[in-house]
């Protein structure tokens, strides 16, 4: 990977880091899984052959698929990267200092391939060493986490995302999400591949407390020209959207930002689960949730380091303004009524787009899948009953490196 660049939403993808999740969905159980943001167990075998599916999907299109623990691996080789995971991963403020201060010590001997396991995949007390006394460990039980599992990096896209010249790494909304994000930190701070520095980190770099100021990546959709289209949704607040659209201007890689209103459910938790862009003027969209009537608003700069803002009356003008075309064309989730919101919750809207016109979308979608065809629009279908049941596609599960603008 050369050039961390990320044009549009649908320009050739070129590279795009993926995790193929193993550890963490062991963990998973009917009692914990709702807290961890999944609607079921896993078969985890199945889940990890799916993915493979999709991880080779986008190789047989030319697209170089970096995965999280690779990387996370090969940044624990930097000794300053390797002590920042472990202090802030392992906090003397959670385990208090003497237990933390043991379980560092015995995590920093491990290699760094299972270091990495246990830092997406959690750690129980079942797991440490017998030699590791404390009245932290005489107070827990063996199945309790000292480490939570984050089986919600295979969402790569939420964590961080590429936004033209730079990236976002997310302060996350929900708790079960918030230290994925400190992986991200690491991997961009310290990774060979990303230590030229000839990239803008746009906000989020710093472990601070973020309060309001949230923001995901499967909000942000760059639909190119200079322009970004966010969410406001159940995990992206307007405070988190004012921070990044001022550092957007700030560094001059975008003019305009819109922000459309969602209502906040689960089923459309992020902008993309009702709307997807797969070619320069087509968009998937979930009808009833994407209305053109939707509150939104443009967002430029102000010339002063500010924010200009201006409601706009319709989300659809506003976007074929931002991209400089008569009309953009919606092709919505198919089926009848019924059909339709199984497909949505299926993420039958949440596809992958490799160059316009061609998608990757799960294969049990087919409703909607069929409209696409009629539309046009290349599927390229991968099995997704059980990675689905974490809530989220293959739009979700990837965070673009490096992608064509148009
Ligand atoms: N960009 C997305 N739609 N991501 C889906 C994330 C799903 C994940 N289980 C969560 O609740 O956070």
């Amino acid at each position: 990977m050369d050039k961390h660049y990320v044009g549009s939403e649908i320009g050739q993808l070129r590279s795009v880091m993926l995790h193929r999740p193993n550890l963490s969905l062991k963990r998973l159980t009917p009692s914990n899984c709702q807290e961890l943001l999944f609607d079921d167990v896993l078969s985890v075998e199945r889940a990890g052959e799916e993915h493979d599916v999709f991880a080779n999907t986008l190789r047989g299109e030319g697209v170089e698929v970096l995965l999280l623990t690779d990387l996370l691996t090969q940044t624990l080789d930097v000794i300053d990267a390797k002590a920042w995971l472990l202090e802030t991963q392992i906090s003397d403020y959670r385990l208090g200092p003497a237990f933390a201060s043991d379980i560092r010590g015995w995590l920093a001997d491990m290699p760094h391939r299972e270091l990495a396991r246990h830092l997406s995949g959690g750690l129980t007390y079942a797991e440490i060493p017998t030699y590791i006394q404390n009245m932290v460990v005489d107070t827990h039980e063996a199945t309790d986490f000292i480490m939570k599992p984050l089986p919600n990096h295979l969402f790569t896209r939420d964590t961080s995302c590429w936004i033209y010249n730079g990236v976002s790494i997310n302060p996350m909304a929900k708790a079960a999400r918030q230290r994925e994000t400190n992986n991200l930190r690491a991997i961009y701070r310290w990774h060979p591949a990303f230590t030229d520095g000839n990239f803008i980190k746009y906000y989020g770099d710093d472990n601070i407390n973020y309060d309001h100021a949230t923001l995901e990546g499967g909000d942000v959709l760059v639909i190119g020209r200079g322009a970004v289209l966010i969410g406001l949704s159940e995990r992206t607040t307007p405070q988190g959207v004012e921070f990044l659209a001022e550092s957007l201007f700030k560094h001059q890689q975008a003019t305009r930002v819109i922000a459309v209103e969602l209502p906040k459910h689960r089923s459309c938790m992020h902008l993309d689960t009702v709307m997807t862009h797969i070619d320069i003027d087509t968009f998937s969209v979930y009808p009833e949730v994407v209305r053109k009537d939707a509150q939104c608003w443009t967002l430029t700069p102000d010339g002063k380091g500010g924010i200009k803002r201006h409601q706009e009356p319709n989300l659809l003008h506003a976007i074929e303004q931002a991209l400089g075309i008569d009309q953009v064309r919606l092709i919505t989730t198919g089926g009848d009524a019924f059909e339709a919101e199984r497909e949505q919750w299926n993420d039958a809207n949440n596809v992958l787009t490799v160059r316009p016109g061609v998608v990757i979308g799960y294969e049990r979608n087919i409703w909607t899948n069929e409209k696409y065809d009629k539309a046009g629009i290349t599927v390229l279908p991968i099995p997704g009953d059980e990675l689905g049941r974490g809530r989220g596609g293959a739009r979700c599960m990837s965070c673009p490196l490096e992608r064509d603008g148009i």
